[in-house]
């Protein structure tokens, strides 16, 4: 079987890792960066390279897209006008699924080709093929949204195909997934890059106040140094929830600002203790998460 993934990145590469413990699967990778191709080679991560995905895609079993939301959205046009093979399957890594599901509609279903919009809750702030890891997805929620009737009767074996990532698939429709996605990934990230910004505004550089901050500043921040592409992309792709959510947020953070100027004790303790019991009842919920 022959299995290309496009954007040697974490998310793709740490994929590629897992994916090579099947024996029977030829791994094609294709980036754009070179250095990321030859990196693949020398650590033997996959069997084949290219910088050209539509000189491998036409004898790909499996496509798997993990490059930046709006590449991932040209791609797909890019690959409804290529003659691939008829079993093929593609899915992808992006982040937010509105916009990719929509380009598929338009460029694969017409042509009969199954897609299956995919999304894993592992990854980091870190980038590039060097931030891979095997047993990034285990454990790990990770979403399939078929496309259609065609593509939901495939779901099955793409699960098999990824089975060695020992990640937890779950089913979703797209709306849900991306109004969920604005508030457990998309305005954490927001709200990080806000807070880093707005503390070098009243504190100066970073690498001067670094040296005071502990473990409060650095769990807030670590995402601010996610890649600014990537969440370019992925912002833009989610506008409307993201709004939605911001507005919420921006009410509960409204709700402190008051609370502190009337130095009201009484609600800072109600909204305080609302937040420890949610944080508290989220860590029983999901197995591993700190
Ligand atoms: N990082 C995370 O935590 C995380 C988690 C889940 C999903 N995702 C999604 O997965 C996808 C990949 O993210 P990542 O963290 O692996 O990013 P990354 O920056 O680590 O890797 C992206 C890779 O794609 C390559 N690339 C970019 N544009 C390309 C193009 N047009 N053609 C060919 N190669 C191209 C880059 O050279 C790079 O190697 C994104 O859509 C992201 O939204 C990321
Ligand atoms: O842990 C991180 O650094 C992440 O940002 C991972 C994270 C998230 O939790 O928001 C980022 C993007 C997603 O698509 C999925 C996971």
């Amino acid at each position: 079987m022959n299995v290309v993934i496009v954007g040697l990145g974490e998310m793709g590469a740490s994929l590629a890792c897992d994916l090579r413990k099947n024996p029977q699967i030829k791994l094609i990778g294709v980036d754009r960066d070179v250095a990321s191709l030859a990196y693949a080679r020398k650590t033997s991560l996959v069997d084949q390279t290219s910088q050209d995905l539509a000189e491998v895609a036409t004898q790909a079993d499996l496509i798997i897209l993990a490059t930046p939301v709006e590449s991932i959205e040209q791609m797909i046009e890019q690959l409804g006008q290529l003659d691939l093979k008829t079993t093929v399957i593609i899915t992808d890594a992006g982040s937010t699924k509105r916009a990719i599901m929509a380009q598929a509609q338009q460029f694969l279903l017409p042509k009969g080709i199954t897609f299956i919009g995919g999304h894993a809750m592992a990854g980091s702030h870190l980038a590039g093929v060097q931030a891979a890891q095997m047993g990034m997805y285990r454990h790990a929620p990770y979403f399939l949204m078929p496309a259609d009737e065609q593509a939901a009767s495939r779901v099955d074996n793409l699960k098999v195909i990824l089975a060695p990532t020992g990640a937890n698939f779950i089913t979703m429709s797209v709306d849900e997934h991306d109004d969920l996605m604005a508030v457990v990934s998309d305005n954490p990230h927001v709200i990080a890059f806000a807070l880093m910004n707005s503390s070098v505004n009243d504190l100066g550089k970073s690498q001067d106040f670094g040296q005071y901050v502990a473990g409060g500043f650095k769990d807030m921040t670590r995402i601010a140094a996610s890649d600014p592409q990537l969440w370019s992309d992925i912002l833009l792709s989610n506008q409307g929830a993201i709004l939605n959510n911001l507005t919420s947020f921006r009410q509960a953070l409204d709700q402190f600002q008051r609370a502190i100027e009337d130095s009201d004790e009484e609600t800072l303790l109600q909204l305080i203790s609302r937040a420890q019991i949610s944080r508290q009842n989220l860590l029983i919920k999901r197995e591993n998460n700190d």
